[in-house]
């Protein structure tokens, strides 16, 4: 026997999905040739046949997912909308029955799925907490030692007697997680549900679970916060249509949904511009390519990394010399894209450096990136004297993962950021 508390095995869950065709309407079509078949034999037919078809689409919201988690483990558990996130949550608190493989959990299961499962809503936010408890096996006078705990974590003194039907969402939140996280469970399920809460009262939730990992109690954990998935759990995994894709370490599994997320987004590390797009212009920005010092196309970076960005030129300049012009722009943490300026400080003033007009392929090292966490577009152009002959807006893109160092300066323009940067010829 493995040393895990919960073990799945080949677990799946189909769903059957019915549609119906035709509904209860009457197609023209069919009254007007009823009618006439009916004139033609003398008989008048009271109306046409109803059209109602149905039809049923079997579909797996889980298929063959095996896993084991271990005693103490925070488990992340990312993935698109739909991935089959919360119908894994649900079958181990079994709110659902899976269609096939087994589970099998050694302890007691707490969980913080959708707001409005757990509660009884006619009971009051004291009485629910005692329910809450004898569920999971606890003694009265134990529910007791942990009750004010409870109502002082989720800072709901005054509503303590109330239906908690009454409550806001906010304040249901805040009561299921005190109640999740304070009773005596060996495992705790939580499900975006934190994100209702209001930001000071998720801070303390997280902070709170990170506690109850170090007591020693498995948590698995599902957000789309990627931060705080980070920031909880040392490994997770990335569901991707009900099937595990990627189970590991948290800062791989983290980027490798981030990758697929930027490459589904149409950002790439290579990018070639469309003919029509370049045809008013005899020189022009061709190609651009990302990649990291070691080589590997890529347009992930950590905090500090050097980014390359190789540039194909197309065509020639009628000057002798041209020069060559990059500017980055950056999202300023999940509030909407702003075009801030990042400066690059080049090893000279950067519109001094010219190339000869029959080089047609430059390299440009950029970093350290001291940037923080988030996607950035580059936009380029290429200048002959103080005349733009070509400019590519948002050429291609490249994402800040792992930034630790700058975390609290997501909130800052990042206007002036200065990065350094140096240029070559291939
Ligand atoms: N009761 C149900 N009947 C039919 N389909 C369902 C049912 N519950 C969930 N599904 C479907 O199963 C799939 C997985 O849903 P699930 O809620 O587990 O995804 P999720 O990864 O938690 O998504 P999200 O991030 O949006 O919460 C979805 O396509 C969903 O529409």
């Amino acid at each position: 026997m493995s040393d895990a508390i919960i073990s799945i095995k080949n677990l799946g869950k189909k769903y059957t999905l019915s549609h119906k065709h035709g509904g209860n309407y009457v197609a023209l079509r069919d009254v007007i040739t009823e009618k006439i078949k009916g004139i033609g034999q003398g008989i008048l037919r009271p109306s046409a046949k109803r059209h109602q078809s149905k039809s049923e689409e079997e579909f797996w919201a889980l298929k063959d997912v095996s896993l084991d988690i271990k005693k103490g483990e925070v488990l992340g558990i990312i993935g698109r909308n739909g991935a089959g996130k919360s119908t894994l949550l649900k079958i181990l608190s079994r709110i659902t029955e899976p269609t096939t493989g087994r589970i099998h959990i050694k302890g007691r299961v707490a969980s913080l799925l959708e707001v409005g499962t757990g509660f009884h809503p006619e009971l009051t936010g004291r009485e629910n907490i005692f329910l809450n408890g004898s569920i999971l096996g606890m003694g009265r006078s134990e529910i007791k030692k942990k009750f004010d705990e409870i109502v002082e974590f989720a800072e709901i003194e005054k509503f303590l007697d109330t239906p908690v039907k009454r409550y806001s969402s906010g304040m249901y939140v805040r009561l299921a997680f005190a109640v999740a996280a304070h009773l005596d469970s060996d495992i705790l399920l939580i499900d975006e549900v934190l994100a209702v809460g209001d930001v000071a009262f998720q801070k303390k939730c997280l902070g709170k679970v990170r506690d109850v990992g170090k007591d020693g109690r498995t948590v698995l954990y599902v957000s789309h916060n990627l931060r705080s998935v980070r920031n909880l759990c040392s490994r997770s995994i990335y569901l991707k249509i009900g099937k595990i894709s990627h189970n590991g370490l948290t800062s791989t599994v983290v980027n490798e949904y981030e990758r697929d997320n930027l490459l589904d987004n149409g950002i790439s590390n290579i990018t070639i511009r469309e003919n029509e797009e370049i045809k008013h212009t005899s020189f022009c920005i061709k190609k651009i390519e990302i990649m990291n010092v070691e080589g590997d196309n890529t347009n992930l970076f950590k905090y500090n990394d050097i980014m390359v960005m190789d540039v194909t030129l197309m065509g020639e300049p009628d000057t002798s010399h041209y020069s060559f012009e990059y500017r980055i722009y950056g999202t300023v943490g999940t509030a909407e894209r702003i075009k801030s300026l990042i400066t690059v400080a080049a090893s000279g003033p950067f519109h001094n450096i010219y190339f000869h007009k029959k080089v047609k392929k430059i390299r440009i090292k950029l970093g350290p990136l001291t940037l923080s966490s988030g996607d950035y577009s580059i936009s380029t152009s290429i200048m002959t004297g103080n005349v733009r002959q070509d400019t590519w807006e948002d050429c291609c893109s490249f994402n800040i993962t792992d930034c630790q160092a700058y975390v609290k300066n997501n909130e800052v323009s990042l206007a002036g950021c200065i990065l350094q940067h140096s240029f070559s010829i291939l």
